[in-house]
């Protein structure tokens, strides 16, 4: 048993509060059998944040999370801050907790689980053993490019705009974490960009290449447009190994690959900062969904993405591989066992709200850990 990890939890909107519930069953449940003790702190960030403190994340919250060995994030935003302005809407909390805490890595793994290969809107046969790893660079890019903004022009009409920038630094560091993750699995990474069409994305390109001569000429690397990426990851997606790629790519890219696993829903997400001098490591945890306005309220998430994210959390922030394993496992289990939220139904399964998912999950871990 260790004591005193400090774990920031931030469940936000929608259905981040529901589906962090669950999780944090599965930690009381870790608590009760002695497994492991956290030093627990939670806070309102995005339209909950705006709610009880007038910001989407305020100093203090940056503060505890500066602090904590790691944070759980749930998920951010819906239609009731929509016409706040674009300083204050409610993604700004993850958006901000990404760059101030300089989380670079955003690593996002598309698994697919064996019972729920028919969930997938592909063919079995063409997601059946996926194992693809999507590193997205999250700090850079059009998301924090300047210049940005709207201006008018001369001629009265107005124009937006945003800037796509990346420096050596921000390719090659992420790019490590890409390579080094490929040795541990196939050895294959692919670096995904549109070099044809971007001076950024040409330098990207080039600098990849750069660095995998110099510092890892034993991975192979491929180089991919994205547009033929986003058309191959449904062609043929296992000839992915490890695909590395910008901020704006990574989101679109991760969501598409989020259907090859049957849901959005499914899919957790861990995102790094370096090892400092100290040996901490900033890390941040959350499900790739957001807080789904559609289904907000109703008890029917997916709770597996937000619990996936907390064995991962286990796993990369603590070392504690095999109490993730053990989380996923029950997940498969109960999956196997032929239950579903409604976003993964399929003919002869029964359909349960999150409420049940999570208790049965807890069910599996107590047959397991047995
Ligand atoms: N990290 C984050 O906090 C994060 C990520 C993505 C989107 N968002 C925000 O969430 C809000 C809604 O965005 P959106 O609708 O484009 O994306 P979304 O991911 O919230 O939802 C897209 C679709 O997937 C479904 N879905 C998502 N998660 C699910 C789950 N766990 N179980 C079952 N179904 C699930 C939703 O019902 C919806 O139909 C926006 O404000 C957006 O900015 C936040
Ligand atoms: C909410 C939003 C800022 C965020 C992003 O675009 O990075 C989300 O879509 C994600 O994938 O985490
Ligand atoms: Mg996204």
């Amino acid at each position: 048993m260790s004591a005193n990890k400090k774990l920031l939890i931030l469940p936000g909107d929608g259905i981040g509060p529901e589906v962090m519930r669950e999780v944090r069953r599965v930690i009381d449940w870790m608590d009760r059998r002695r497994m492991v003790s956290f030093d627990i702190s939670d806070d309102h960030v995005g339209g909950a944040g705006i709610d009880a403190y007038g910001e989407p994340i305020t100093d203090a919250t940056m503060q505890k999370a500066k602090d904590a060995d790691a944070i759980l994030f749930g998920s951010v935003g819906g239609p009731k801050w929509d016409k706040l302005g674009f300083q204050l809407r409610p993604e700004i909390a993850i958006l901000r907790l990404r760059k101030e805490l300089d989380l670079f890595a955003n690593l996002r793994p598309a698994t697919v689980l064996e019972p729920l290969v028919d969930a997938s809107t592909l063919k079995p046969e063409v997601v059946r053993g996926l194992d693809l790893m999507i590193v997205r660079e999250s700090t850079g890019g059009i998301y924090f490019g300047e210049p940005r903004g709207v201006e008018e022009l001369p001629d009265g009409q107005k124009r937006g705009f945003d800037t796509e920038t990346y420096t050596t630094n921000e390719i090659e560091r992420v790019g490590r974490v890409a390579f080094e993750l490929a040795r541990k699995r196939q050895n294959r990474v692919c670096s995904v960009e549109k070099a044809n069409v971007m001076q950024s994305g040409l330098f990207w390109r080039q600098t990849m290449t750069a660095l995998r001569e110099r510092e890892f000429p034993d991975v192979e690397l491929s180089h991919m447009y994205a547009d033929n990426c986003a058309m191959q990851l449904v062609r043929n997606p296992r000839q992915f190994d490890v695909i590395v790629t910008s901020n704006i790519f990574g989101d679109l890219l991760s969501d598409l690959a989020s259907m090859l696993t049957g849901s959005l829903g499914m899919l957790p997400s861990a995102t790094l900062g370096a090892v400092q001098a100290s040996g901490k490591r900033h890390a941040l945890y959350e499900p790739i969904h957001g807080s789904a306005p559609d289904i907000a309220g109703k008890g029917i998430a997916n709770p597996l993405g937000q619990l996936l994210s907390f064995a991962m959390l286990l796993r990369y922030s603590f070392n504690m591989d095999e109490d993730a394993a053990l989380i996923e496992t029950a997940c498969t289990n109960v999956l196997r066992n032929g239950l579903r939220t409604a976003d993964i139904m399929a003919p002869g399964s029964a359909r349960v709200g999150t409420g049940v998912m999570g208790e049965s999950i807890l069910r599996e871990l107590d047959k397991l850990a047995a």
